[in-house]
């Protein structure tokens, strides 16, 4: 029987939890004060962005809404597929409305960028993107993100919503994994 404990799959922590903490509520007072007139609904992209939404949404400090949309493109391994497709849709009309899209994580950046032109297509009065975590790839498809948590090296991880083949997305911490994980 495997170890059940998440800690014996992980080789290093790139990221503890005050550092991650920290630093949300850092982009929780800018964007407070970016929206601090406006009435913004944030779109959490599922479902690796939950940890991030409900961390950022509550180090904020002015009204918000929350909607949800699932989007896949990477199947249950390390690489994209390159095909993005919508499994859940927004139950909001965002016509007119300011959105900030939360994300996990931007790596090769296909995910947003297929995700802004469509939310833009449907006429909001803006849409800007947080995201908690962008890879050095992110740049090849150039989507304008507003808030970054934090840049990582180009190496999978996992953990604060980051999954590989479903588990570590409650792992506190962003971590890499041990090479017996893949096995
Ligand atoms: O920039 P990209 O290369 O497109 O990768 C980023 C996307 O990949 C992950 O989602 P995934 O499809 O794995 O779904 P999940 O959130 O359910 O894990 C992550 O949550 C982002 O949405
Ligand atoms: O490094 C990663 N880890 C987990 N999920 C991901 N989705 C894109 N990049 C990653």
């Amino acid at each position: 029987m495997e170890d059940a404990h998440i800690s014996s799959d992980l080789v290093r922590v790139i990221l503890t939890e005050d550092q991650i903490n920290q630093r949300l509520a850092e982009i929780a007072a800018q964007i407070d004060e970016e929206y601090r007139d406006k009435d913004v609904l944030l779109v959490g992209v599922l479902t690796g962005a939950v940890m991030v939404m409900a961390d950022l949404s509550r180090a904020m400090t002015i009204h918000c809404s929350m909607d949800w949309m699932a989007i896949s493109s990477y199947g249950s391994g390390t690489q994209s597929s390159g095909v993005v497709r919508i499994l859940k849709d927004l139950n909001t009309d965002i016509s007119g409305r300011h959105v900030l899209v939360v994300e996990d994580i931007i790596d090769t950046g296909l995910t947003l960028s297929y995700l802004v032109s469509n939310l833009r297509s449907r006429e909001p009065a803006s849409v800007e993107i947080m995201t908690m975590f962008r890879k050095p790839e992110a740049a090849e498809n150039a989507v304008d993100v507003k808030w970054v948590g934090f840049d990582l090296p180009n190496e999978f991880v996992v953990g604060y919503g980051l999954d590989y083949a479903g588990k570590y997305r409650n792992l506190t911490s962003v971590a890499t994994l041990a090479p017996h994980v893949y096995s």
